[in-house]
C-alpha cells in the first residue's frame, strides 16, 4: 500500500524551505523546457509524428471526451495502485513503454540505463526497445528486481531475431513486446525536412552491433565501418512481409510472455488469442507511424475480445486522470511515452524518476478525491463522457 500524495507533501515542504520544483510539474512544462534543451532536429523526431500531427493530438484529446464520477465518503483514505500482470505484482499501474532513441536524449547519452535505473528505483516496468545506445544485457542489468520487457522490432533475418530473442531471455527479460505497427517508417514531415534519422546516422544501434549473427552478416566489424553497419540495419530493421502466418514461429522462439504491440481492432485480438499469444499492448505509436489510427477509442473494444488476456495501453497520457480513464476503460497497465522521455531529456534518471512520481501522485490523487480505493474499483461505469 503507498501513498503517492507524499511526493505532494515533499514538494510543499521543500518549496517553503525555498527549494522550487527541480522540473516542470505539467506536460506543457516538460515540452518546453525539452524544447529548449534539445538539438533542434532530435527535438522534431521526439515530439513530431505522423502527416499533420493531427492523429497525436487526437490521441490527447480522446482523454479528454471522458470525466472521472466522484463518489463521496467511499473510504479511500488509503489507496492501492497495485496491479498483477503475468504473475508479477506490480506497485503501480504505470510502464514506460519503448523509445528507441532514448539512448541520446540524455547528455551522457545513456538514456536507457538512465530509464533502467528509475524502473530499479520506482518499481515501474521498463519496456526496453530493440533501439538502444547501450547493450540489453546491460539494460536489463541494471533493472534489479523491477521486472522488465524488451521490445522486438522483428528484422527480416529470422536467425537475427531469434538471436536476439534468446539474448533478452538470457538477459533476464520478463517478456517480449513485438511491435507490429513499424515494419516501415511513417509519413514524418519534419523528419523528412531535415533528414532526420538517428539510427541511419548510427545511433542506437548496439544490441545490432553487439550481435554475433548481426556481425556476421557485415564484412567489416561495425567498429571500423559503422556507416556500413548503418546501412546493414536500415536493410534488415523492417520485414514488411510478416503476416499471421508467422506468429506461430514468433510463439515458438520462447516461452516467456508475448505481447503483440499496436494491435487495436478486436479480430486482431481473436487471431493474437488464437495463436496463443499472451498480452495485447493497444496503441497508435503515440500518432507517429499510421495517420488518423485512433487509439483510446478502441481499447474498450480490444478489451472486451480479449477476455481477461492483459491489454496494456498506450498513446496521449499526459496526467494522472488520463491513467485512471485507461485503467477504467479496461488497460491492465498503461505506457507513458513522451512524458517520461522529455523528464530524460531535462534530468536523466532524476528527470524519469521525478516525472513518474508526478503522474503517480496525481493518479493516486485522483482516485483519492474521486472516493476509488484500488485499480479494481476503476470500471467503466467509473466514466462520464463530457
Ligand atoms: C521518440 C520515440 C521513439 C519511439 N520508439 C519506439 C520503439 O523503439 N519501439 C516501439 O515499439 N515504440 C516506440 N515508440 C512509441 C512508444 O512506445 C509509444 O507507443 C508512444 O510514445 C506512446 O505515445 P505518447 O508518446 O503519446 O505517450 C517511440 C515513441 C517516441 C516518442
Ligand atoms: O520513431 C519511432 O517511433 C520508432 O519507433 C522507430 C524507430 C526507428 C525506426 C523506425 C521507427
Amino acid at each position: 500500500m503507498a501513498n503517492y500524495a507524499d511526493f505532494q507533501l515533499g514538494l510543499y515542504l521543500a518549496g517553503m524551505a525555498g527549494d522550487t520544483p527541480p522540473y516542470p510539474l505539467t506536460f506543457a512544462g516538460l515540452e518546453a523546457a525539452a524544447e529548449a534543451k534539445m538539438e533542434h532536429r532530435l527535438w522534431d523526431y521526439v515530439a513530431g509524428g505522423a502527416g499533420d500531427e493531427h492523429t497525436q493530438r487526437g490521441n490527447v484529446e480522446a482523454f479528454l471526451r471522458w470525466g472521472i464520477m466522484p463518489r463521496m465518503l467511499s473510504g479511500a483514505a488509503e489507496r492501492d495502485l497495485s496491479v498483477e500482470l503475468f504473475g508479477h505484482l506490480l506497485p503501480t499501474p504505470i510502464f514506460m513503454a519503448p523509445i528507441g532513441v532514448l539512448g541520446v536524449m540524455t547528455d551522457d547519452e545513456h538514456g536507457d540505463l538512465a530509464a533502467a535505473a528509475a524502473s530499479a528505483a520506482s518499481g515501474v516496468p521498463m519496456v526496453a526497445s530493440t533501439l538502444m545506445q547501450d547493450p540489453m544485457e546491460d539494460v536489463a542489468a541494471a533493472l534489479g528486481d523491477t521486472p522488465g520487457f524488451f521490445q522486438l522490432y522483428t528484422p527480416n533475418d529470422r536467425e537475427l531475431a531469434e538471436s536476439f530473442v534468446r539474448r533478452a531471455e538470457t538477459a533476464g527479460f520478463q517478456g517480449i513486446v513485438v511491435t507490429l505497427d513499424t515494419w516501415t517508417l511513417g509519413y514524418r514531415p519534419r523528419d523528412l525536412q531535415h533528414a532526420t534519422f538517428p539510427q541511419l546516422r548510427g545511433s542506437c544501434l548496439v544490441n545490432y552491433t553487439s550481435d554475433p549473427v548481426f556481425r556476421g552478416r557485415l564484412a567489416v566489424p561495425p567498429e571500423e565501418d559503422p556507416a556500413a553497419a548503418a546501412l546493414q540495419w536500415a536493410m534488415t530493421f523492417g520485414n514488411p512481409t510478416l503476416t499471421w502466418e508467422d506468429l506461430a514461429w514468433l510463439r515458438d522462439l520462447t516461452d516467456l510472455p508475448l505481447l503483440l504491440k499496436g494491435i487495436c481492432h478486436p479480430d486482431d485480438v481473436r487471431r493474437a488469442k488464437d495463436a496463443g499469444i499472451d498480452g495485447i499492448y493497444c496503441s497508435n505509436h503515440g500518432g507517429r507511424q499510421a495517420a488518423s489510427a485512433p487509439a483510446l477509442e478502441l481499447l474498450p473494444a480490444v478489451v472486451d475480445a480479449a477476455e481477461g488476456m492483459p491489454v496494456l495501453f498506450d498513446s496521449g497520457v499526459r496526467s494522472g486522470p488520463d491513467v485512471v480513464k485507461a485503467l477504467a476503460l479496461g488497460a491492465t497497465a498503461v505506457g507513458i511515452g513522451r512524458p517520461y522521455g522529455y523528464g530524460a531529456v531535462l534530468g536523466g534518471r532524476a528527470g524519469i524518476e521525478f516525472v513518474l512520481s508526478c503522474l503517480l501522485a496525481e493518479t493516486d490523487l485522483t482516485m483519492a478525491l474521486n472516493g476509488y480505493r484500488s485499480v479494481a474499483d476503476l470500471t467503466r461505469e467509473v466514466l462520464v463522457r463530457t
